[in-house]
C-alpha cells in the first residue's frame, strides 16, 4: 500500500484568493492539489481550466496538481493541461471516444494518467488498460458540485478496485472523491483508498492544519 495522500479539492477554495488559499492548505499539510475541471456539458457546472492551472504554477505552487477532467470531449484539452503543469490527469471513460488513446496522450506528455468512475459506472473500462493507468478515482458523489453526501456503496467498489490493483501488481493510486470527511475517512481507507479528495471538509473548516491533522490521526488507526 502506498502512503496516504490528502488532496484538498480547490472547488471549495476561495477563488478570489486562489493562490493564497492553495499555499495555505499545502502549508497546513496537504499532499496534492485536486483541481476540478467542469465544462457545463459533461457535468452541470462550470469551473476552471488550464489557464488557472498554469497561473498556480507561475504563482509558485510546486506540489502535485491532480487534474480531474469532468469534460467531454477529453482529448483536445489534455495537451493544454500538460503544458499548464498538471501532474496527474484523470478523465471519465464514457467521456472519451478512445480511452486508450486519451491515456496514452497523457502519458506521452509526461503526466500520470487515470480513469474516473461515477457512482453507478462499473469498473469494466479498466480491463484492457490497467497497464496504462497510474490512478483510479472513484466518485463517491455524482460529479458536479461540492458539499454532497458520501454514497456508501462506494466502499464495496473501493474493495473491488483494490483487488484489481493488487492483481495487476502495479503501483496505482486509488483515490476517492466526494463527501469525504473526518467521520468516514477511516472506513474509506479500510476499504482500500490511499488518496482522499476533500473539498468542503477542509476548506470550510476554520483551521486547515487542524482538520488535516485529525484526518491523519484517523488514518493512523486504519485496520486492514
Ligand atoms: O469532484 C467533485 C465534485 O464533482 C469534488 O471534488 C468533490 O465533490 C469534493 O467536494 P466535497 O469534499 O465537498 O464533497
Amino acid at each position: 500500500m502506498q502512503p496516504y495522500f490528502i488532496a484538498p479539492s480547490i472547488l471549495s477554495a476561495d477563488f478570489a484568493r486562489l493562490g493564497e488559499d492553495v499555499d495555505k492548505v499545502l502549508a497546513a499539510g496537504a499532499d496534492v492539489v485536486h483541481f476540478d475541471v467542469m465544462d457545463n456539458h459533461y457535468v452541470p457546472n462550470l469551473t476552471i481550466g488550464p489557464m488557472v492551472c498554469s497561473a498556480l504554477r507561475k504563482y509558485g505552487v510546486t506540489a502535485p496538481i491532480d487534474v480531474h477532467l469532468m469534460v467531454q470531449p477529453v482529448d483536445r484539452i489534455i495537451g493544454d493541461f500538460i503544458e499548464a503543469g498538471a501532474s496527474y490527469i484523470t478523465f471519465h471513460p464514457e467521456a472519451s471516444a478512445h480511452v486508450d488513446r486519451s491515456l496514452q496522450l497523457i502519458k506521452d506528455g509526461g503526466c500520470k494518467a487515470g480513469l474516473v468512475f461515477n457512482p453507478a459506472t462499473s469498473l469494466d473500462a479498466l480491463k484492457y488498460v490497467m497497464d496504462k493507468v497510474d490512478m483510479i478515482l472513484l466518485m463517491s458523489v455524482n460529479p458536479g458540485f461540492g458539499g454532497q453526501k458520501f454514497i456508501p456503496s462506494t466502499l464495496d467498489k473501493l474493495r473491488e478496485a483494490r483487488a484489481l490493483i493488487s492483481a495487476s501488481g502495479r503501483d496505482i493510486r486509488l483515490e476517492v472523491d466526494g463527501g469525504v470527511n473526518l467521520h468516514n475517512i477511516r472506513a474509506i481507507a479500510e476499504a482500500g483508498a490511499d488518496t482522499f479528495v476533500a473539498g468542503s471538509a477542509i476548506f470550510n473548516a476554520p483551521d486547515y492544519a487542524e482538520v488535516i491533522a485529525q484526518m491523519r490521526a484517523e488514518l493512523a488507526q486504519v485496520q486492514k
